[in-house]
């Protein structure tokens, strides 16, 4: 038996109906295992149980008991692969449920905050009302406040979330913009992997209470995992789950339940001692003693519980699955993405002054270096020559630099609040892709023009009509985009900035041996040759240079066209540049979206 898909269809409720619908969550025989190369890992066995609605549901247990991984599948995040085998049913009411649906009455609050650094509270819960909610943008705005409110972040609503680059809201904040940012949708049902980890106590116990009103006061299904919780917290859990090696150990009410059945089965836990604590220290799977009474817990679990599970689980809420009531235009989509984008833009200093600043001083320093250098008009030496080709190969890197280095750096970290976005159904790669394309090309393409611009007549380039000037900042523009769009490559396949910062100069020098500056292009083995045409330095140095030395007058004597052996012509050039470019920020979004699917 594997976990059930939705092969049949479910009932679906009607629209009205999304707010009222009570649901309780069961579990049937989930066992867990994940191949690895020389061994497999039986992480979850056969454990069944349900979430109850209207109640505070936590799993706790030893480190590595099996705790996120039961989280991940109630949520669907885990599916059956090649290496990762799962079994069992899960069910919403008595319905079987697919990744989809579990979207459209639940939400996942992930353990790490992934939240955008550069937008402020207030605008990452208004972006999350605008594609999760429906109504007015009136409407949209209360219930941002609402939200606020509830969550007591008003004070640091307008501070930005911040992060490595932008500086801003502390821990605890950041842990309630998220549960507020799935919130937002009113889901009927919330999963969250350790909402209190790395907060202090009264942080924490925030927090939970919070959840708690959520679950009591709107009938809705409250699911996490937690660790050693203070015993405040520990009188809040209406459901507890306890787990060791894949296993329950208890399951049923919290509080002194828990307790007392353990005191039954000789447990007893010390007066004064935090209940959670004392349960924990005979959870770990550290000392010799606890593993030998590990039997005791689970021969008493199937003796007196499962039993009262089983009961539960039959009684367990039956009826429908609430259907998602909002669905955003594509185009609607796009517009979103496009305003955030432009906003993280202009905060993020890597993306905008930073830029800017180094596209000023990079062209002075460089305008300086090669200061006007000898034309056809003034008798050119082979070494003037050499000079400008010099500059024309340095540029066409820097321009390409200038737009892979920003992209390189954010776009990895950027790509997991799309991973949690996307897996909420917020908006679909297309839409996201093209949002982001829109706003990270302006920028790309408009320092190298400006750095060319600046540059231009400090060398003392051709200026024998306005279209030379143009054409060269033309192909820097494009040069810029093709770094941008290798840099996207990089920042998908690559988990990290520090993995793709590592990996990006590999892929550079190549790249830049096979330019048709270091080497002539004619001089390359046959059997190595093609990597040239993968390099977009080939392309738009040949472009540039031949700009550069065709004179519709007096040229150079020495004829550097013929010397450097192009074997494509300028505006072929131009065109193989422009293709490249496309290739790569295609098969950047093939890779997004394949990469989707891997968000576990
Ligand atoms: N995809 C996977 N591939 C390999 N091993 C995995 C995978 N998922 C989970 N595991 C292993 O399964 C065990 C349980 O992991 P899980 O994260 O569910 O534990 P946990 O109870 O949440 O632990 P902790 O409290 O320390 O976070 C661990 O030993 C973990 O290394």
């Amino acid at each position: 038996m594997s976990v059930q898909s939705s092969s049949k269809p479910n009932k679906v409720s009607p629209k009205n109906s999304y707010q009222q619908e009570k649901i309780d969550v069961v579990f049937k025989a989930i066992d867990f295992t994940v191949k690895k190369k020389k061994n497999q890992q039986h992480i979850l066995r056969g454990v069944s149980g349900i979430c109850k609605n209207s109640q505070v549901n936590a799993i706790l247990g030893s480190s590595g008991a099996g705790k996120t991984t039961l989280l991940n599948i109630l949520s669907q995040r885990i599916q059956n692969s090649s290496t990762h085998v799962l079994k069992g049913q899960i069910l919403a009411n008595n319905c079987t449920y697919s990744a989809d649906q579990f979207t459209q009455f639940a939400s996942y609050v992930m353990q790490d905050d992934i939240l955008l650094e550069a937008l402020t509270v207030k605008e990452c819960f208004q972006f999350a009302a605008n594609l999760k909610t429906t109504g007015t943008a009136d409407q949209k705005s209360q219930k941002v406040q609402e939200i606020l409110k509830i969550l007591k972040l008003e004070r640091c609503q307008n501070t930005f979330i911040g992060g490595n680059f932008v500086k801003g809201i502390s821990g605890g904040e950041k842990k309630r913009t998220s549960i507020g940012y799935e919130l937002i949708s009113n889901p009927q049902c919330i999963f969250l992997d350790e909402p209190t980890s790395g907060l202090d106590s009264f942080t924490a116990y925030c927090i939970i209470d919070l959840l708690r009103r959520y679950a009591h006061d709107q009938n809705k299904t409250v699911v996490f995992t937690i660790h050693q919780p203070s015993s405040d917290i520990w009188n809040m859990l209406d459901h507890v789950m306890l787990m060791v090696e894949g296993q329950f150990i208890y399951q049923g009410p919290g509080g002194m339940n828990v307790v007392n059945y353990f005191s039954s089965i000789g447990f007893k836990c010390p007066i004064h001692s935090n209940p959670a604590d004392y349960l924990m220290s005979i959870m770990s799977t550290g000392s010799e003693t606890n593993q030998k009474n590990q039997t005791i817990y689970f021969q008493e679990y199937s003796k007196h519980l499962r039993p009262e599970i089983e009961r539960d689980i039959k009684q367990s809420q039956q009826g429908i699955l609430p259907s998602k009531t909002v669905k955003t235009s594509y185009f609607y989509q796009i517009a979103q993405i496009t305003l955030r984008q432009t906003k993280i833009l202009k905060r993020n200093p890597i993306l905008f002054s930073a830029r800017l600043i180094q596209s000023i001083v990079i062209s002075l320093f460089i305008g300086a270096i090669y200061w006007q250098i000898p034309g056809p008009q003034d008798n050119p030496t082979q070494r003037n020559i050499d000079d400008k080709n010099g500059f024309i190969f340095f540029w066409v890197i820097g321009a390409f630099m200038m737009a892979i280095q920003p992209c390189v750096l954010t776009f990895p970290q950027e790509k997991q609040t799309f991973l949690r976005e996307e897996n909420s159904k917020l908006y679909s790669v297309g839409p996201y892709f093209i949002g982001k394309y829109i706003v990270d090309m302006l920028p790309s393409a408009f320092f190298p023009a400006l750095s060319s611009l600046i540059v231009y007549w400090m060398i003392g380039l051709n200026t024998d009509n306005p279209g030379k000037v143009l054409f060269f900042i033309f192909v820097c523009a494009i040069q810029g985009l093709s770094g941008l769009g290798l840099g996207y490559l990089c920042g998908c396949v690559f988990q990290n900035a520090q993995v793709a910062i590592a990996v990006t100069p590999m892929l550079l020098v190549p790249c830049m041996l096979f330019g048709g500056y270091y080497k002539n292009q004619g001089d390359y083995a046959s059997w190595i040759a093609w990597i040239q045409y993968l390099s977009p330095f080939k392309y738009s140095f040949a472009a540039l240079a031949q700009n550069e030395y065709s004179y519709e007058g007096q040229g150079y004597p020495q004829n550097p066209i013929q010397q450097m052996n192009f074997n494509l012509s300028m505006w072929e050039s131009v065109g193989c540049l422009i293709g490249l470019s496309f290739a790569f920020t295609i098969i950047a979004f093939v890779m997004l979206s394949l990469l989707k699917k891997k968000v576990q």
